[in-house]
């Protein structure tokens, strides 16, 4: 078994061939593939009760969260180890998730890291399972590509709604003490729930990259090892300057995120990251377009966001992260922006 299976097969195979999976104590049934990512596959699972309760109040952290769901339906993510460092990244990927509590972040319900023999040489590999609530309508990502291919836009009071619940969760997790870093805010990572008559939910997910978020710089290597970090964990079009050309005296801190929410913010308005449509058909450096804040705003009469939106984004991609505005003066300017904008 590896990479070279389909995530199902594999996880058919890994779990006793019935398309069935147990996460400690809770049973889960394999209705389909949601999405996949670097060495992960996500499944919409659903839990099977057995009659009479196996083991009840066992999985206690599960069992008591406020999070189960009406009809029983999870997202499970499997992901494949493949050597010791994934090992540890998952396991601080696991750690991590449970340490925030936030209607706006995605929580981890439950999670399993098992053994399994695999390969032609039967060695052992690991396996982990993160079990999380499900959210059908799909990432924030998902939604403005399928709008923008039938030509819809967010309206202004949407997106001014669903970015005040990404400044929330960012909120939390930069207030935390020591405070964290997502590293990895970017539309791809917020799952959408419409909602009938208010803005859609939206909650961030994906803590894989998420790391206390102050660090002190004070040589050469130890700037190339953060830049080397990033370049493997941040996605790039929504990467911050201080990231790719981190100076060797520095203190690095949770700005990095504001960098890559105004980027966010330009893509829910455009579909694209700024510096992605800087460099348009034509190509070019991503890095150059970034460290020089190079913006270009979309020409033609639609769609048609006020001023104040670009205004706002143009201020979040501040080059120099030390002098970039916090999470708390953007939630002020965002509420002022709310009430200006939302009827
Ligand atoms: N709770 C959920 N509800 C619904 N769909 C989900 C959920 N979690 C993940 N997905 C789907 O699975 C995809 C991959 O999930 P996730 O981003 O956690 O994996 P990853 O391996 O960390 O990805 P990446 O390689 O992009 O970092 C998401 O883009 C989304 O489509």
């Amino acid at each position: 078994m590896g990479c070279s299976f389909s995530g199902l097969n594999a996880l058919y195979d890994a779990v006793n061939g019935g398309g069935e999976v147990w996460i400690n104590d809770n049973r889960f049934r394999i209705v389909r593939q949601l999405g996949e990512g670097g060495f992960a596959y996500v499944f919409l699972v659903k839990e099977v009760i057995s009659d009479p309760p196996s083991n009840p109040g066992v999985s206690k952290k599960f069992k008591d969260s406020s999070h189960i769901s009406d009809d029983g339906t999870y997202a499970m993510k499997k992901v494949l180890i493949q050597n010791s460092e994934q090992l540890e990244l998952v396991k601080e990927e696991i750690r991590v998730s449970s340490l925030f509590i936030h209607l706006n972040l995605l929580p981890l319900l439950d999670h399993a890291i098992i053994a399994v023999k695999a390969g032609p040489d039967q060695s052992w590999k690991h396996e982990a399972y993160l079990l999380f609530p499900v959210h059908l309508d799909g990432t924030l990502l998902d939604n403005a590509a399928a709008m923008t291919a039938k030509k819809e836009f967010f309206s202004t009071s949407d997106i001014l709604q669903i970015f005040r619940q990404l400044c929330a969760g960012l909120k939390h997790m930069h207030t935390f003490d020591p405070p964290y870093a997502h590293n990895d805010v970017k539309p791809g990572n917020v799952l959408l729930t419409h909602r009938k008559g208010q803005p859609p939910l939206a909650v961030l997910m994906d803590f894989g990259s998420t790391r206390p978020a102050r660090r002190q710089i004070r040589s050469r290597s130890e700037a190339l090892q953060l830049q080397e970090w990033a370049a493997e964990h941040v996605s790039a079009p929504f990467r911050a300057p201080e990231l790719w050309d981190c100076p060797s005296q520095c203190d690095i801190d949770e700005r990095t995120d504001i960098w890559s929410l105004g980027c966010t913010l330009y893509a829910i308005m455009y579909g694209v990251s700024p510096f992605e449509y800087a460099l348009g058909e034509s190509g070019g450096s991503l890095q150059l377009a970034i460290v020089n804040a190079q913006i270009k705003w979309p020409a033609g009469p639609k769609p048609p966001y006020p001023e104040a939106l670009h205004q706002f984004v143009t201020w979040m991609l501040q080059p120099q992260g030390t002098v970039r505005p916090r999470i708390d003066d953007i939630i002020i300017h965002v509420d002022k922006l709310i009430s200006k904008f939302s009827h």
